[in-house]
């Protein structure tokens, strides 16, 4: 008997926390998919989508709301309209190392072909090959570049695609347009002008989520995701249901879903309520399950509301459940969020973890899934303000690491440096002895040596990264400020990743510290 089980009882679909899993809708980006809808709408009018631009910081739905617009499009040429020949192409520049014109080029010609990717080559051919395919294809084609910076300076691509029907590269019937993303504001604004005025009829910026947002994303997931959550409608003038977060479920699944889901709440836990400081208020429990409507026509989700509510009437009459109403999107309509596997706190507490730190999405629906594995892990009924907390950290450290592991070969030169210095416990240490010991890790290894000022660079990025904590300390002896650092990660995580780097495995961070007379 293994300990693997095939069931959690804290998740009921773990899959909804997963990065992979995007919504249909954005409430809380409703006019960034506006702006958006409007560069695409010439596309339903048969002369092309605009080319845009869609730009913000990691995890703010850039992705997301792409893909919700274009099958949203994808659907008005599927069942409403008799002349849009609609192909969309989704392309990660990042995921597939497309640095250069001539790998975006070759991507895109097996995405639209289904066949390999060309090489050997020279550009102007594959891209050649590429507008030869869209011209086979015909119609509306909307390539979505993802992570576009990658491209780096290589902006060849970028200059023929969105001009290929002035240019004459491909033919009067094939409407080409690209959708670029970038979360790299610096890369957009060193684009060359040529570029710029070709490639972004529109852009849409997209600011960080705050934590009201935060937590309208991270209750519609949890409810889905967790076991014994949900959100009830509080009855109200027009009660609706709210955003759809993306169910990837077939209509079977959905069938099975809602004969689960639409079931009468249990009556303990329609009498539980979810504590709170703020007011609170009661609601009748007109319970359909907001999560379970998806896919089902406004009929279907009526008649089933109908049926539920009446089941309720005869078997609950005077259930109430009690709790905090909030909102979940743009409706109006107000919820109860009732879970008996999340305190109260936690979506909060994470919400504002991550609106402090950068407001990204996908940050705060990590934590909520760390989270609930360390209280699954621990075999804990209800997951906590603490397993948050946990959650932070483990995946900031994860973070770190991964960041460790993508500096360059100077950058690991430093954080060698000062990792033997931690071990021989001289941290906090100044920079110049840092150098001293870079210097001599660089010769063991045969690397070049920089000058101390470019060193001291290394060092104060090792501080941004939150890989080491620079300080300032009392002036030097020649007057100026002068810094010193300590490793801020454990020093074992250091070692190890250095471990892992080929260029200084085999150093002996102990002999190299130990051996360092400091002043
Ligand atoms: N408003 C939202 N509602 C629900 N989920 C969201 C929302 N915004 C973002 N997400 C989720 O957060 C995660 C990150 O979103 P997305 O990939 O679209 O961000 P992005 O801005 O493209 O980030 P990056 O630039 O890092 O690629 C995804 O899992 C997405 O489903």
């Amino acid at each position: 008997m293994t300990q693997f089980s095939e069931t959690s009882p804290i998740f009921e679909r773990e899959e909804v926390l997963r990065e992979e899993h995007y919504p249909d809708d954005l409430p809380e980006r409703k006019g960034e998919m506006d702006d958006l809808h409007m560069s695409l709408a010439p596309a339903a009018r048969g002369v092309g989508a605009n080319n845009v631009f869609l730009h913000g910081k990691a995890g703010q739905g850039k992705t997301a709301a792409a893909q919700a617009k274009l099958s949203e499009l994808q659907h008005h040429a599927e069942e409403e309209s008799d002349h849009l020949n609609l192909t969309t192409c989704y392309v990660s520049c990042e995921s597939h190392d497309l640095s250069t014109s001539y790998k975006a080029a070759s991507r895109i010609y097996q995405e639209l072909t289904g066949e390999t990717r060309p090489t050997g080559y020279a550009t102007d051919v594959v891209m050649d090959m590429m507008f030869e395919a869209m011209n086979d294809i015909g119609g509306t084609i909307i390539i979505v570049l993802d992570e576009i910076d990658t491209l780096g300076d290589d902006d060849r691509i970028l200059y023929s695609l969105p001009r290929a029907r002035a240019q004459g590269y491909v033919d009067d019937h094939v409407f080409p347009s690209i959708i670029g993303i970038s979360n790299d504001l610096q890369w957009r604004d060193n684009l060359s002008p040529k570029v710029k005025s070709s490639l972004y009829d529109d852009s849409v910026l997209f600011s960080p989520y705050d934590a009201t947002q935060l937590q309208q994303i991270l209750r519609r997931r949890a409810a889905k995701a967790f076991r014994d959550t949900d959100l009830v409608p509080v009855d109200g003038p027009e009660p609706s249901r709210p955003a759809d977060d993306g169910d990837e479920s077939d209509s079977s699944d959905d069938a099975a879903d809602s004969s689960d889901d639409a079931a009468p709440p249990s009556a303990d836990a329609t009498a539980t309520a979810s504590p709170s400081t703020e007011s609170r208020s009661t609601a009748s429990a007109a319970t359909v399950e907001p999560e379970a409507n998806e896919g089902r026509s406004p009929e279907a989700l009526s008649a089933t509301t109908d049926t539920v509510a009446s089941d309720e009437a005869e078997q609950q009459t005077d259930a109430t459940i009690e709790g905090t109403p909030v909102q979940v999107d743009n409706s109006g309509q107000e919820y109860i969020f009732r879970s008996e596997i999340l305190t109260d706190d936690v979506i909060p507490l994470i919400a504002a973890l991550s609106a402090q730190d950068t407001g990204d999405a996908r940050q705060a629906i990590k934590y909520l899934r760390k989270a609930g594995e360390l209280a699954d892990k621990s075999d804990e009924p209800m997951v906590a303000a603490e397993h948050a907390r946990e959650a932070q950290a483990l995946v900031e450290r994860e973070a770190v690491v991964e960041a460790m592991r993508e500096m360059t070969t100077q950058a690991h030169l430093a954080l060698a440096a000062l990792t033997a210095l931690e071990l021989s416990g001289d941290a906090p240490v100044r920079a110049k002895p840092i150098y001293g010991v870079y210097k001599s890790i660089a010769s063991e290894v045969d690397a070049d040596k920089l000058g101390q000022r470019r060193f001291k660079d290394h060092l104060r990025e090792l501080d941004m990264q939150g890989i080491a904590d620079g300080e300032k300390v009392a002036a030097g002896s020649i007057g100026g400020p002068a810094w010193q650092y300590q490793l801020q990660v454990d020093t074992e995580i250091a070692v190890e990743v250095l471990k892992d780097t080929t260029r200084v495995a085999n150093i002996n961070f102990k002999t190299i510290g130990d051996d360092r007379s400091l002043p």
